[in-house]
C-alpha cells in the first residue's frame, strides 16, 4: 500500500505536521509530492498538500483514504515543499499558509476547473475519455472516475488544467482555421481550381504545408498573406473548419518589443559583472551586496548577469518593488530576452497571474520578474537571483506569514548553490552591515553611468519662507526654478511625502476630528469618492455636512493632499501641464503605467506625485526634483524613520539628470539640519551609515540587536491586556539575562476593527530559549483562539505603526 503524508489545511499547532493517508489502489503510482489532495479529517473534507510518498507508516490504527487528488500534476515543487518546511519555523506561521501563499491566487479559491487537450490524443483516447470534445469539466472527470488517467496525460504534456472564473473576463478565446482532410482530398481540390484562382490556390497550398495545425486569420495573413475571403471560402467549402482556441492572457502582448543587444559596459560596470558572473559560471552559492549610486547602470549590469545565467541553461529570477515594476522595468527585460520571460505583480488580474504562473511551471519561462510574492515562483534550475532597492519595506509581508523576501532569496539562493544580488543605490542597514562583515560580498558601482554628475542639492528651511510670508506651498528657490524648467521645456518631478500622513477633516468650531467607529484613527478623506475612508478596517462613511458634535459647518481640510498641492501648482503655473500621480489616481488598473509613458512621452512639464514616482524612472529630459516636504517621514514613531527618509530623498533626487542634461534638487524641510537631509545633500551614504549605525547601537536596535514583535488582541480589552502580561511574565523568567523587552504596550493603534491590540518587543542578540518558548506560547493558546484570542509574532518586523 502507498502511503501519502499530507499537510492538512487546519491552521493549529496540533495539526503543523504531516498526517498519512493510504493512497486509494486506483491512484497508486499517481498520486506525487506536492499535490494537493482532499482528506477526511475528524468527520471533515478538508484539503491538504502532499510532502511525500512513502510505503510506511507509523500510524497504529486504520488509515484513512485519500477522497480525491484536487491537481492532476504537483502544485509545489519539491523545493518550496521544503522550502515551506523551513519557512514555517522561522516566521511563526502555519506549513499550511506557507504552502498556500506560493500559489497563485487563482488556486486557492473554490473556482470550478476544466480539462482541456492542449496536444494531439490518440483517438482511442479523444472518443472515451474527452467524449470527442476538447474540453472536460473537473466533475466530469471526477464522477466518472478517470483522474488517474488525466494524470497520466498531463504527465505526456497533453492536456492542462483551467481554472473558470465566474463574473470576470473569461478565458480568452480567438477563431482559429483548421483542415481535418485529407492530403489526397486538398490535393484534388487544388487541381480542381481555375488558374486565376489565386488566393485559393495559396491558401490550399498554406493548409497543406499545415499539416492540421489551427491558425488564426491574423497568422493566415502573417504567415501566408492569405486574406479573411479566401479563408470564408476556405470554410465553405470545407477545407477549413473554425474552432475556439484559448490564448493566454498575455498583458504584453499588444506591446512590441525592440529586441536589445548587451551594451558595452564602463569599467565599474564590468569590474561589478565579473565579480559576480564567476560564481554564476562556478555554480556557486555567494551573496552580494550591489552598491550602486542613483543611475549608475544597475539594470544592464542586471540583464548581463540574467544573460550568463540563461547562457547555461539555467533561470533567473528578478525581484522588483512593486512600485518599481513600471512598464519601463518590464521592457529592458521583455527586450532583452523576448517571451520567455514571465512578470508577476499584483495589478494582474487572477486570470494573468495564473497565465505567468503556468508558463512557469511549464518550464517556459528562462526569467521571471515579478514583485514579492515571485520569490515563490515554481522556476527549477535557479541560476541566479536579483534582488532590485532591496531596502524596500514592502519586501517583508505584513500579514502571514510574515516572511521578508530577502531571506527567501538567500534561501533559494543556497538551495540551488546560485548567487544571490541585492541591489540598492541605498541598502538598508542590516544589509550593509553584513556586508561590513563579510557575510555578503560588497560591490560597488560608485560613479553614474558616463561619469555624469549627481544632481545639486539646495535644502530650503520653510520656517524661514513663513517668516518671510511666503504662505505657499512652494518656497520661492522653487518657484523660480520651475519657473526656469518650464521656460527650457524641461522636465519636474515633484514630491510630496506622504509617509505616515493622511489627510482627515477638523471642525473648525469644536476641534472634532472625524474617527473610525471600528478602530482608533481618524477617518482619511478621499476625494475622489467624496467619502471618509478608515484604512485598516475599511469602514467608509460620507463627507459630514455638520459637526457632529457641535453641529457647525465650518471644517477645515487637513494633510496637504496631492490634489490641493495639484491645484496651488497649477494657479501658480497656469500654462504647465501637471500629471498627478497618487493613490487616487494610480488606482485603476494600469493608471500607473499610463501616467508614466505619458510623462515619457513628453506629455507633461510636471510629474507631481507620492513617494511612488521615487523609484526606478529613468528619463533624460527630468532636470529639477522638487520635494515638498522632507520632514513628514522623520517624526513617525519607528526607528527606522531616519533611514527610510535619507533613502527617500536620496531615490527621488536620483531621479535628475541622469542623462547628458544635468540635475538640480530642492527640498523643503522643516527641519533642515537632521542628518538624514543632510547626507542626502551630500550624497553621503557613508556618513549616513555610520551616523545611523552608532544611534542604533546606542538605542540597541537593528543590525545590532534581532527584534521580535509579539501582538495580543482580543475583542475584549481587558482579556487582551491580560494575555501579554501573562507572556511577558513568561518571558522574562525564560530569557537571557541580556534580552530587553519593552512594553507590555498597546498597540500603536490601540484598537482595529473593534479588536483591542497590545504588544512587546524583544529585542536580542543571542537567544536560544525565544523560539522554544514563543512556539510553546502559540502553542498554548489555541484554546483561546477560539475564544477570539489572537497571537501574532513578527520576526524582524519593519513597520511599526
Ligand atoms: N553600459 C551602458 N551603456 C549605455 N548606457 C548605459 C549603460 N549602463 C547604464 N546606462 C544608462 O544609464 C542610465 C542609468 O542606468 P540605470 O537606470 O540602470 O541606473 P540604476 O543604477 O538602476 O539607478 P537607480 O538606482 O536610480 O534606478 C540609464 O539611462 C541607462 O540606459
Ligand atoms: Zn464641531
Ligand atoms: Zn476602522
Amino acid at each position: 500500500m502507498q502511503i501519502a503524508k499530507v499537510i492538512v489545511d487546519i491552521p493549529a499547532m496540533q495539526t503543523n505536521r504531516p498526517f498519512d493517508y493510504a493512497i486509494p489502489p486506483a491512484m497508486e503510482h499517481k498520486l506525487g509530492k506536492g499535490m494537493r489532495v482532499e482528506v477526511p479529517f475528524n468527520k471533515r473534507i478538508i484539503q491538504g498538500f502532499i510532502t511525500e510518498i512513502s510505503d510506511h507508516t507509523d500510524f497504529e490504527g486504520e488509515l484513512k483514504e485519500i477522497i480525491q487528488p484536487l491537481d492532476i500534476e504537483p502544485a509545489l515543487t519539491e523545493e518550496l515543499l521544503l522550502l515551506g518546511e523551513e519557512m514555517a519555523e522561522t516566521v511563526y506561521a502555519y506549513r499550511i499558509h506557507c504552502y498556500q501563499t506560493m500559489l497563485p491566487p487563482l488556486m486557492k479559491a473554490k473556482y470550478e476547473k476544466e480539462i482541456e487537450i492542449v496536444d494531439e490524443l490518440d483517438e482511442g483516447t479523444f472518443y472515451g475519455l474527452f467524449q470527442g470534445k476538447s474540453k472536460m469539466s473537473w466533475e466530469n472527470a471526477v464522477d466518472r472516475g478517470i483522474l488517474p488517467q488525466l494524470i497520466e496525460l498531463k504527465r505526456a504534456g497533453k492536456i492542462e488544467v483551467n481554472y473558470i472564473l465566474k463574473n470576470q473576463a473569461k478565458a480568452k478565446t480567438v477563431q482559429v482555421y483548421y483542415s481535418d482532410l485529407e492530403m489526397d482530398s486538398l490535393e484534388d481540390a487544388y487541381r480542381s481550381l481555375k488558374k486565376s484562382a489565386k488566393q485559393q490556390q495559396a491558401l490550399l497550398a498554406a493548409i497543406m504545408s499545415m499539416n492540421g495545425t489551427p491558425l488564426t486569420s491574423k497568422e493566415y495573413k502573417d504567415q501566408f498573406d492569405i486574406g479573411s475571403s479566401a479563408i470564408r471560402t476556405g470554410v465553405e467549402k470545407g477545407w477549413l473548419k473554425a474552432a475556439d482556441r484559448e490564448i493566454l492572457r498575455d498583458p504584453f502582448k499588444d506591446r512590441l518589443f525592440q529586441k536589445t543587444e548587451a551594451l558595452p559596459l564602463s569599467d565599474e560596470q564590468t569590474a561589478a559583472f565579473q565579480t559576480m558572473g564567476a560564481s554564476i559560471r562556478e555554480e556557486r552559492h555567494e551573496i552580494f551586496l550591489l552598491q550602486g549610486v542613483t543611475g549608475s547602470g544597475k539594470t544592464e549590469v542586471y540583464l548581463q548577469l540574467i544573460a550568463e545565467v540563461i547562457k547555461q541553461g539555467k533561470t533567473a529570477l528578478m525581484l522588483v518593488p512593486e512600485i518599481a515594476l513600471t512598464p519601463q522595468m518590464v521592457n529592458h527585460f521583455k527586450s532583452r530576452f523576448g517571451n520567455r520571460v514571465a512578470v508577476m505583480h499584483s495589478a494582474l488580474s487572477a486570470g494573468e497571474k495564473y497565465d505567468e504562473w503556468r508558463k512557469i511551471h511549464r518550464g517556459d519561462a528562462d526569467v521571471v520578474v515579478g514583485a514579492r510574492s515571485s520569490i515563490f515562483a515554481p522556476v527549477e534550475n535557479l541560476g541566479i537571483i536579483i534582488m532590485d532597492e532591496e531596502h524596500e519595506s514592502t519586501y517583508k509581508q505584513d500579514e502571514n506569514p510574515k516572511y521578508h523576501a530577502r531571506n527567501i532569496a538567500i534561501w533559494r539562493g543556497q538551495h540551488n548553490h546560485c548567487p544571490v544580488v541585492l541591489g540598492s543605490a541605498t541598502p538598508s542597514l542590516e544589509s550593509r552591515a553584513r556586508a561590513q562583515k563579510k557575510v555578503y560580498t560588497l560591490v560597488e558601482l560608485k560613479g553614474r553611468f558616463n561619469q555624469r554628475a549627481l544632481p545639486q542639492v539646495e535644502i530650503v528651511d520653510m520656517r524661514d519662507e513663513f517668516k518671510a510670508n511666503n504662505r505657499s506651498s512652494f518656497s520661492m528657490v522653487l518657484q523660480e526654478k520651475i519657473t526656469d524648467r518650464l521656460q527650457k521645456k524641461q522636465q519636474i518631478v515633484l514630491m510630496l511625502n506622504k509617509r505616515g500622513y493622511s489627510s482627515f477633516i477638523m471642525c473648525r468650531d469644536c476641534g472634532f476630528v472625524l474617527e473610525c467607529p471600528n478602530c482608533d484613527i481618524s477617518l482619511t478623506l478621499h476625494m475622489d469618492s467624496k467619502t471618509m475612508k478608515c484604512h485598516y478596517c475599511g469602514h467608509e462613511e460620507e463627507i459630514p455636512n455638520t459637526c457632529p458634535k457641535c453641529k457647525g459647518h465650518n471644517f477645515r481640510y487637513y494633510g496637504t493632499g496631492t490634489q490641493k498641492i495639484e491645484e496651488e501648482l497649477q494657479m501658480l503655473f497656469p500654462d504647465a501641464r501637471i500629471l498627478r500621480m497618487d493613490v487616487d489616481t494610480t488606482r485603476k488598473k494600469g493608471g500607473h503605467e499610463a501616467i508614466l509613458s505619458a510623462f515619457g512621452r513628453g506629455e507633461a512639464d510636471i510629474l507631481l506625485g507620492t513617494q511612488m514616482i521615487a523609484k526606478g524612472l529613468d528619463f533624460p529630459n527630468i532636470t529639477l526634483v522638487g520635494v515638498i516636504n522632507a520632514d513628514t517621514s522623520l517624526g513617525l514613531p519607528d526607528f527606522r524613520s531616519s533611514e527610510r527618509t535619507f533613502q527617500l530623498l536620496t531615490q527621488v533626487s536620483g531621479r535628475a539628470g541622469r542623462a547628458e542634461l544635468s540635475g538640480e534638487v530642492v527640498v523643503q524641510s522643516y527641519n533642515p539640519d537632521h542628518y538624514a537631509i543632510l547626507f542626502a545633500q551630500q550624497h553621503n551614504y557613508e556618513g549616513f551609515y555610520r551616523t545611523e549605525m552608532s544611534l542604533r547601537h546606542k538605542a540597541g536596535y537593528p543590525p545590532y540587536f534581532y527584534t521580535a514583535l509579539i501582538t495580543v488582541s482580543n475583542p475584549d480589552e481587558k482579556k487582551a491586556q491580560k494575555k501579554i502580561y501573562e507572556i511577558h511574565e513568561i518571558l522574562q523568567k525564560k530569557l537571557e539575562p541580556d534580552t530587553i523587552m519593552l512594553g507590555p504596550s498597546k498597540g500603536s493603534i490601540a484598537r482595529v476593527n473593534n479588536r483591542y491590540y497590545f504588544q512587546i518587543l524583544v529585542k536580542y542578540k543571542q537567544e536560544t530559549k525565544l523560539h522554544p518558548a514563543l512556539k510553546q506560547i502559540l502553542d498554548e493558546s489555541q484554546k483561546e483562539n477560539a475564544r477570539g484570542l489572537y497571537i501574532s509574532i513578527d520576526s524582524e518586523p519593519v513597520n511599526f505603526f
